[in-house]
């Protein structure tokens, strides 16, 4: 049995949370969908900013523990939300489940650098693919039209003809259907793509081509078919991919489902993430043109997955090859990070700063310093995620290869604008028509050439871009409403 402890409409939004008679377990809805705590935390925060009197029931520190607790923690909790107790056995309660979980290589990599095993800084074989580099960043195009800016942080769709029925944000969270890997015969995958029909085809990588299929009780799912010729090659990059997908999960990154490693077929299956690319969207290809509002959701949800993978997996996962071209999204615009193909564990060992490896990842995304000195950190990511912004709000290609030369290097041309106060100038034309304020711009740059700065020791870690951006929106959010 439950009872009653809040419930407060704001806006659009009917926000409840109920705590059962025993104790033991908090359900927060929004709308009357099931929600986790961070998504409520969310909602409560940006009503509050809106003005909106939640009462007493929803007290101030009902989510603030929780924030600083971090996303890993968070993230368990959505599992099953359960054992909520009040905020400060909480803290007790973390304290005791570290033992048992992957929260401890968190709290020991941040608090205790001395409880890690040691950990040798090898160096690495050149993984074969080297298909998403210089070629991927020669075609270049822009398209034109923008929408209008919504007053509110509620996802915008794409198209009208794709709208959920429901109004908020908050109540579409993507969740995957099912818990656990799906075992996964090559009968029942050839039924589910056809066997692997053309129609079927959805996209095509350096790993191999991608297939829509779907299974017996109706799941949409994504199946990568490692490319026959260069199986020997693929294994290991397979490998890497399938090792790494398999211990992650987060609303913002691709979620491994199952794979299959047998004979002479590598497939993996992933969730199927069906409104297309980043980059479909900045050019256009995939309903209307990205407002400035969903443009600064996007890099927040990736901020989000990069942040899981940089310090709260259960071991630190450097992507490697983040570009607008791996980041899915779903019809409700949630961005989630793609292509663990290139990805790696990070340095295992609190003495080692970084790992020794080949340079792998996308000309024009790749970080100077790596490239030099083949010295890999999570600062890459960083640095790949500096270029992915400016990308983001100026629509340009990191590398626009037909332009001036003074455009070519699209990071080194926004640099000189913004130094030159010319800020506007920089806004994609094809969202130019919003009016978007010079100051909030200013800081999503400033924020931008952070990242991207030439040496990591200047860059911000993924954490702390994660709190910009939100004090960003914060200000923009503010400032849409006056
Ligand atoms: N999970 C998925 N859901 C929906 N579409 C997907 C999914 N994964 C990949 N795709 C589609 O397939 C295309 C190819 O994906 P893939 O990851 O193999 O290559 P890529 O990232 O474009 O290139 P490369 O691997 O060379 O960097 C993507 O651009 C996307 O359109």
């Amino acid at each position: 049995s439950t009872s009653f402890v809040g419930s407060s409409i704001c806006q659009s939004d009917h926000l409840a949370y109920t705590k059962p008679s025993h104790q033991q377990g908090t359900l927060f809805t929004i709308n009357g969908n099931p929600v986790d705590r961070v998504r409520f935390c969310e909602a409560i925060r940006f009503h509050k900013a809106n003005g909106c009197i939640l009462g007493d029931s929803f007290r101030e520190n009902f989510c603030t523990v929780h924030y600083l607790l971090g996303r890993r923690f968070l993230e368990e909790k959505s599992v099953d939300d359960s054992r909520e107790k009040d905020t400060e056995s909480e803290y007790s309660h973390v304290e005791v489940s570290l033992a048992a979980s992957g929260f401890l290589l968190f709290c020991c990599a941040v608090c205790c650098p001395c409880f890690h095993k040691e950990r040798k800084a090898n160096s690495h074989e050149v993984l074969p693919k080297e298909s998403n580099s210089v070629h991927q960043v020669s075609s270049f195009e822009m398209s034109a039209s923008c929408d209008k800016m919504p007053p509110s942080p509620f996802r915008a769709p794409p198209s009208p003809s794709r709208v959920p029925q429901s109004p908020s944000r908050y109540a579409m969270s993507p969740r995957p259907s099912r818990m656990g890997p799906l075992n996964l015969s090559m009968s029942q995958i050839s039924a589910a793509t056809n066997n692997f029909s053309d129609i079927n085809q959805i996209g095509e990588g350096g790993f191999g081509i991608v297939y829509k299929g779907i299974l017996e009780d109706g799941q949409v799912v994504a199946i990568k078919r490692a490319k026959k010729e260069h199986f020997e090659n693929l294994r290991k990059e397979f490998k890497s991919e399938v090792d790494l997908l398999s211990k992650i999960g987060h609303r913002n990154l691709v979620k491994l489902l199952g794979y299959v490693d047998k004979g002479d077929e590598r497939l993996i299956i992933t969730e199927y993430v069906r409104n297309g690319t980043l980059r479909d969207h900045l050019d256009g290809t995939r309903g209307s043109i990205l407002n400035f509002n969903q443009r600064l959701e996007i890099v927040i949800d990736v901020c989000h997955g990069l942040t899981y993978l940089h310090s709260y997996a259960e071991r630190q996962i450097i992507h490697r090859d983040i570009k607008s071209s791996n980041i899915l999204l779903t019809d409700s615009m949630r961005a989630k990070v793609a292509d663990f193909g290139f990805a790696r564990g990070g340095p295992a060992d609190a003495n080692q700063t970084h790992i020794l490896t080949q340079v792998k990842g996308t000309v024009g995304y790749l970080d100077p310093e790596y490239m030099r000195t083949y010295q890999l950190t999570a600062k890459s990511d960083v640095y790949s995620f500096g270029i992915l912004l400016v990308e983001i709000l100026t629509g340009r290609r990191p590398v626009e290869a037909k332009r001036h030369h003074d455009e070519k290097i699209t990071v080194r041309w926004a640099f000189d604008k913004y130094n030159e106060g010319k800020v506007l100038e920089l806004v994609d034309p094809n969202a130019a028509r919003e009016r978007i304020d010079e100051k909030i711009l200013k800081k999503m740059f400033s924020l931008a050439f952070q990242c991207a700065a030439p040496s990591r020791k200047e860059r911000p870690d993924m954490e702390a871009v994660g709190k910009q951006l939100w004090a960003i929106r914060s200000s923009y959010l503010r400032r849409s409403m006056e």
